[in-house]
């Protein structure tokens, strides 16, 4: 197995080229059935992940050297795919699943030994100036998209804290700042505030805050405010949340807001369309060009909104976890006559940190489908073939 990571490009392009295989040869679909049995078992290794599990052991006796939690109730291949989407949202780190099916697959996730350990943990992040790391991600769509209204549900879901620019700026006038009536003359206008006032509360309030995952909503609105917050922080978004919706819609909303905002009415909000058109947009093209951007179509329903939005949040929460799942799973795929099929195969890998949670989450999506599609054969396999 080589230890050399492929790109996710070269991994889908492989992942496609099985799939055509796979019709060409007429490997037939099975469907899920209940009554197929599976042999998988799980080992935690969390007390001894140093050691080389002894996974031709596992069979026939579980409780090794190895800290081994057997499921040893046979279970259908349904209820396992289950199980692996459910460790998605679980601390399973140091946890091997050995498969074994009894048909030809195509996929194999080799223990590579933590290839993507933390070594890529900062990227796309960053720290404040008193070291808190932190992950930050950045909510951009015109005004009245449903930015303030999508980021509450990912905080309640997703343990994230919303920092909104605009609100920020609103309780700064409110304080009685010396900047109060600057920014209010420039929020009447629908005018962008100077990134020097913006930055600074941002980072004061992730400064305060306990959290170290960040929801900024509203920044950075144009090119100025992008550069001077990576300037001053340092932080680099994780991704870019961007909220499309016609400007018919946005203005309709805006007008039934009913915050009692002095820039919801009709001059501002066309004045606010303008410079998001002018002076946002900008900036989410620049991310768009690093493949920063996560865009949604926001002007469906907000729960319709929500479900697009909670997939893209859901293998990030796991972040880390993602790609130390990915090097520890071990799916040893062979035949009833308990050859192994696949020889060395696909290695799958994670190039940088922006691209392991998406591929990860590709990868169980993956997973889940080929055990949905393939039997498992005897438990006794497991063991014999493993090692
Ligand atoms: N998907 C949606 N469909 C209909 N109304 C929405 C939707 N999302 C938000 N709203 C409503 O539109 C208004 C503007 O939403 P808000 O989240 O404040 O937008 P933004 O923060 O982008 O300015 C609010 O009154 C909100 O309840
Ligand atoms: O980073 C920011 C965020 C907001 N604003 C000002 O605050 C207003 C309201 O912004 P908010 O994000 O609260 O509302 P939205 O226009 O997105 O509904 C904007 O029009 C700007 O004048 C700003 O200058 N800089």
């Amino acid at each position: 197995m080589g230890s050399e990571v492929p790109s996710l490009s070269s991994v889908c392009a492989i992942l496609n080229q099985e799939e055509t295989r796979k019709k060409a040869m007429g490997v037939e679909c099975k469907t899920i059935s209940t009554n197929f049995e599976s042999n998988a078992l799980m080992v935690d290794r969390k007390k001894d992940i140093n050691k080389q599990p002894k996974v031709n052991k596992m069979a026939n006796n579980v409780t090794s050297d190895i800290d081994s939690v057997p499921l040893d109730t046979p279970i259908s291949v349904g209820q396992l795919a289950k199980l692996l989407q459910q460790l998605n949202q679980r601390d399973l780190d140091h946890m091997i699943v050995p498969i074994v099916l009894n048909e030809p697959g195509w996929l194999s996730l080799p223990d590579e030994g933590n290839q993507f350990n933390h070594h890529n943990e900062q990227e796309a992040n960053g720290s404040l100036s008193n070291k808190k790391k932190v992950t930050v991600v950045f909510v951009l769509g015109g005004p009245g998209s449903g930015k303030g209204t999508q980021c509450a549900n990912v905080v309640q879901h997703f343990g994230f804290t919303h920092l909104s620019a605009g609100d920020l700026l609103r309780a700064e006038i409110k304080s009685g700042s010396e900047n109060g009536t600057m920014i209010q003359n420039m929020i009447k206008e629908g005018k962008i505030v100077p990134s020097e006032v913006t930055v600074k509360l941002l980072q004061r309030a992730m400064q305060e805050s306990d959290n170290d995952k960040f929801l900024i909503d509203g920044f950075p609105r144009n090119e100025e405010n992008r550069a001077a917050f990576e300037k001053v922080t340092e932080i680099e978004p994780e991704f870019v949340l961007f909220f499309e919706c016609s400007e018919e819609e946005m203005e309709r909303r805006l007008l039934n807001r009913n915050q009692g905002r002095e820039d919801d009415n009709i001059d501002t909000i066309r004045k606010r369309f303008k410079v998001f058109l002018e002076s946002s947009l900008p900036v989410v093209e620049y991310y768009g060009a690093k493949g920063r951007v996560r865009k949604i179509d926001a002007g469906k329903p907000i729960e319709e909104v929500f479900e697009t939005v909670k997939a893209i949040f859901t293998p990030i929460s796991e972040k880390v976890k993602c790609y130390l799942r990915i090097s520890l799973f071990v799916i040893s795929i062979v035949d009833t006559h308990r050859h192994t099929i696949v020889k060395g195969g696909t290695v799958f890998g994670c190039v940088d940190a922006a691209t392991a949670p998406a591929m990860a989450n590709r990868i169980s999506i993956k997973m889940c489908r080929m055990l949905q599609n393939l039997q498992v054969a005897t438990t006794e396999a497991a063991g014999h073939n493993l090692g």
